[in-house]
């Protein structure tokens, strides 16, 4: 029992001391617990601090990485860069090769000059001398040319003074004769005896007598010049191109055609298109623009106007206007010597060319108005002036002249009955009768001015008379173009066209002036 007893007691003992045991093992547990708690948390904490490490490392990497590219892109171009500079310095050695080498090129080329310059320093010296000597030589040829341009203005006053003598000496008024070719058949006996001079010409025709005998008549007429009907527009103009060139040394100057419808006036003003057959109006025009170009040389500065006028009825009109044909009234005005025209267009003249152009702006006016007035230019009368006014500024001279190259109405009279003559015709008629009349009256009264000396002049009696006055008095040169037609059938009609010329002929009139100014 004891056994019993202390065996209970020992497993009392033991239960005890294993009670013990279990506290300690459970108090150890529960540390060991806390202690897992502990490292458990810690862990947690480790983690979350790690893995925050972890994203900033990696936050960190990818920053690297992008520097890595960025820099890798760098380098990309500082490696093309590098590529470009290398290609640089390789051209720039080539070109620093090539430069080397002109140098010394330039070198040897300068040791040369040195002494080319020297040489030429030496011939310089020389020229030096030459040239002070051929300074001298310019000076006093320089000299010479003023003395020679100095002779040459007075040999240009000689020579416009033996001009005007030469042309007084042809007399003042002067009267040429044309003879127009002819197409048809039937031509009037017309002869021409003088060959050498050409100034007479000789109409015949024969008829029965009462008696019924032959009749023959013929008429002698002589003028300053007959141009014969092979004459070309070049000979007539050879004639008066003289006359035409006046009016650059200031003289008023009148070129008139005469003679019946078709007789060739305008043909002989105006002329055809083709240059050999250009009239007087063309050919005068270029021959002042030519001598007033080649004068420049002489110190002569030349402005040239025109203005292009037709006398219809005893009405003028503006054949340069703008305006409507036939509306406005034109007066004629004379002041101080020149003669103005109440609002007519004058145009400053460049050129031939220009000059052509309003011909033929004129002629289209006219054929304008000839749709309603029959046959319009032969029944008026045209009047194209070219003023010209010269300065010269080495002399001091100023001149001032006027070219008229007058196409007059056709001179046929009207059937001495009058007859199939309608209204407007005969007023027409009428009207160029009495201009053409007062013109013979003028030119007759100006002859017997400069016999006489006092006479009135009347110059009033038409437009065409007082528009032509300081044209047609004693100060200018006056050609009077008689046109005749060769026709049989216009026998009379030449008959009284010759005998008018005769008197415009037989008339001197006075010394032509010239309009010179000092200024
Ligand atoms: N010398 C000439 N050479 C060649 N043809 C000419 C000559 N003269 C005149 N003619 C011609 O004769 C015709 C009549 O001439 P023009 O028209 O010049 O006469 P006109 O007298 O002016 O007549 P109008 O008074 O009707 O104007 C025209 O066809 C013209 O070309």
């Amino acid at each position: 029992m004891d056994a019993e007893r202390q065996k209970v007691v020992q497993l009392q003992e033991n239960h005890q001391a294993l009670s013990r045991e279990l506290a300690a093992a459970r108090t150890f547990e529960l540390t060991q617990r806390r202690e897992l708690v502990n490292a458990s948390d810690e862990m947690d904490a480790l983690r979350k601090r790690h893995a925050r490490e972890i994203m900033e490392l990696e936050m960190d990497m990818r920053k690297r990485e992008r520097e890595i590219r960025e820099l890798n892109e760098d380098l990309g171009a500082v490696r093309g860069d590098l590529v470009c500079e290398r290609a640089t310095v390789s051209t720039l050695k080539g070109a620093l090769a090539q430069q080397e080498t002109a140098q010394l090129m330039l070198q040897v080329r300068n040791d040369a000059l040195q002494k080319e310059l020297g040489t030429l320093q030496s011939s310089f010296d020389c020229s030096a001398e030459t040239v002070s000597k051929l300074k001298l030589d310019l000076e006093s040829a320089q000299n010479r040319v003023l003395e020679l341009e100095q002779e040459a203005r007075e040999a240009e006053m000689v020579r416009r003074k033996l001009h005007n003598l030469v042309q007084e000496l042809k007399g003042n008024i002067r009267v040429f004769c044309r003879v127009r070719p002819l197409k048809e058949q039937s031509m009037a006996r017309i002869q021409f005896p003088d060959t050498r001079d050409h100034r007479e010409i000789i109409l015949s025709s024969t008829s029965e007598s009462a008696t019924g005998q032959e009749r023959k008549e013929t008429w002698n007429f002589s003028f300053d010049r007959v141009f014969e009907p092979h004459s070309t527009q070049e000979d007539v103009f050879e004639e008066i191109s003289q006359l035409a060139q006046s009016c650059t040394d200031g003289y008023n100057v009148c070129i008139f055609a005469y003679g019946q419808t078709g007789s060739g006036k305008s043909f002989t003003m105006e002329g055809g298109s083709t240059p050999a057959t250009q009239g007087m109006i063309p050919r005068a025009v270029d021959q002042v623009f030519r001598v007033t170009e080649e004068l420049k040389t002489k110190g002569w500065e030349y402005t040239l106007e025109g203005q292009f006028l037709e006398i219809y009825n005893e009405t003028i009109n503006d054949l340069l206007g703008k305006g409507e044909f036939d509306k406005k009234r034109h007066e004629i005005k004379h002041e101080k010597g020149t003669t103005r025209i109440t609002d007519v267009v004058v145009l400053p003249l460049r050129s031939p060319a220009q000059v052509r152009s309003l011909l033929s702006l004129a002629n289209s006016r006219r054929t304008v108005a000839a749709t309603l007035m029959n046959e319009r230019s032969s029944r008026s009368h045209s009047v194209f002036t070219l003023r010209i006014r010269g300065m010269n500024a080495h002399t001091g001279e100023a001149c001032e002249g006027a070219l008229n190259l007058v196409d007059l109405a056709g001179s046929e009279r009207l059937n001495a009955s009058g007859a199939g003559a309608d209204k407007d015709r005969l007023r027409e008629t009428q009207a160029i009768n009495k201009s053409l009349s007062a013109l013979g009256d003028v030119i007759a009264a100006l002859g017997e001015k400069s016999e006489k000396g006092d006479k009135h002049i009347p110059y009033r009696n038409s437009k065409l008379t007082y528009l032509l006055q300081n044209s047609l008095s004693g100060n200018s040169k006056t050609l009077m173009v008689l046109n005749l037609s060769p026709l049989a059938a216009h026998l009379n009609e030449s008959l009284c066209s010759l005998r008018f010329a005769t008197k415009v002929n037989n008339t001197t009139i006075g010394t032509a002036k010239k309009q010179m100014k000092t200024v």
